[in-house]
């Protein structure tokens, strides 16, 4: 679990974040969604240490992230893996070396070892035969498995992904939510993405985080955005015509009711 109490961050005069407090859960799928510029990235930042909040905390299971000395933080870091933009690999070494690349940094293994930990995790992301591959050879979607795998080789408590689908087609985005989706049960880790996905806020919003402006808009799970009435999320949500007739076909069929005024004759005809 991830506990953020009244986080704020700056630049100059420029409040990015503002008063954000969020429990993010084990076993979940937590994402954040918003705008470009809206703040995600200078949040995930902020959660993984790589921006020093202005004020406010960040627990990690009860531990205060915030003002903890540097060998406890790197403590929690060893527990956080990472799912780049772009997988961020290193196109110079081979999908063995890239994922075994945090077992040399963190562990004291073999190299037996490591090699056996590395086919584990290839074989979770159903992988097979590419262990001598450089990741100019890969897909995209390949090269995701192989980021998610290099992401869990040392069995991370925190998951995060940032924009996990960028520039994958829809049904390659679907195949690595349900990945990211079934890892973060199956080992109960906590799992945040930044994402600008609707498919994958539909699909894996166990919990999701709604930002405007640096504040927190809304939160709630891929259940609860159909009937939401926040103006703001849903016009960002449901941007088009066909959104916002989907919205409405769902709110009509599980409550017999479309609760705004669009006409509701036009859209049962
Ligand atoms: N290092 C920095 N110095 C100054 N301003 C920054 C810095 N990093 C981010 N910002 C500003 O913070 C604001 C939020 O940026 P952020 O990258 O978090 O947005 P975002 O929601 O992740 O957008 P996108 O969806 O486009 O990635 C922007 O106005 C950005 O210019």
């Amino acid at each position: 679990m991830i506990e953020v109490k009244n986080l704020k961050k700056g630049f100059g005069d420029k409040t990015v974040i503002n008063d954000v407090s969020v429990v993010m859960q084990a076993g979940k799928c937590n994402l954040i969604i918003g705008a470009s510029g809206s703040g995600k990235t200078v949040f995930m930042k902020c959660l993984v240490g790589l921006f020093s909040p202005d004020s406010g905390e960040i627990l990690y299971d009860g531990q205060n992230f915030t003002d903890m000395d540097d060998e406890a933080r790197k403590e929690v870091r060893k527990q956080i893996g990472m799912l780049f933009q772009g997988s961020a690999l290193f196109d110079s070494q081979t999908v063995e070396q890239n994922i075994m690349f945090p077992l040399n940094m963190f562990t004291k293994d073999s190299y037996q070892q490591k090699l056996k930990r590395v086919n584990e995790v290839l074989d979770r992301v159903n992988l097979k035969d590419v262990n001598k591959k450089f990741p100019a050879e890969l897909s995209g979607g390949m090269k995701k498995r192989v980021g998610i795998a290099r992401a869990i080789v040392l069995n991370p408590k925190y998951l995060f992904c940032d924009e996990p689908n960028s520039g994958l087609d829809p049904q390659t985005s679907l195949v690595i939510d349900k990945l990211i989706n079934e890892i973060t049960k199956e080992y109960n880790i906590t799992t945040i993405i930044n994402t600008h996905d609707m498919n994958s806020v539909m699909e894996i919003g166990d919990h999701i985080i709604y930002m405007h402006k640096g504040v927190k808009e809304w939160e709630g799970s891929n259940k609860e955005i159909i009937f939401s009435k926040n103006e703001l999320l849903n016009e960002f949500i449901f941007a088009s015509e066909f959104l916002k007739d989907a919205k409405d076909m769902r709110m009509l069929e599980q409550t017999g009711k479309i609760d705004n005024n669009r006409n509701m004759d036009d859209l049962i005809k």
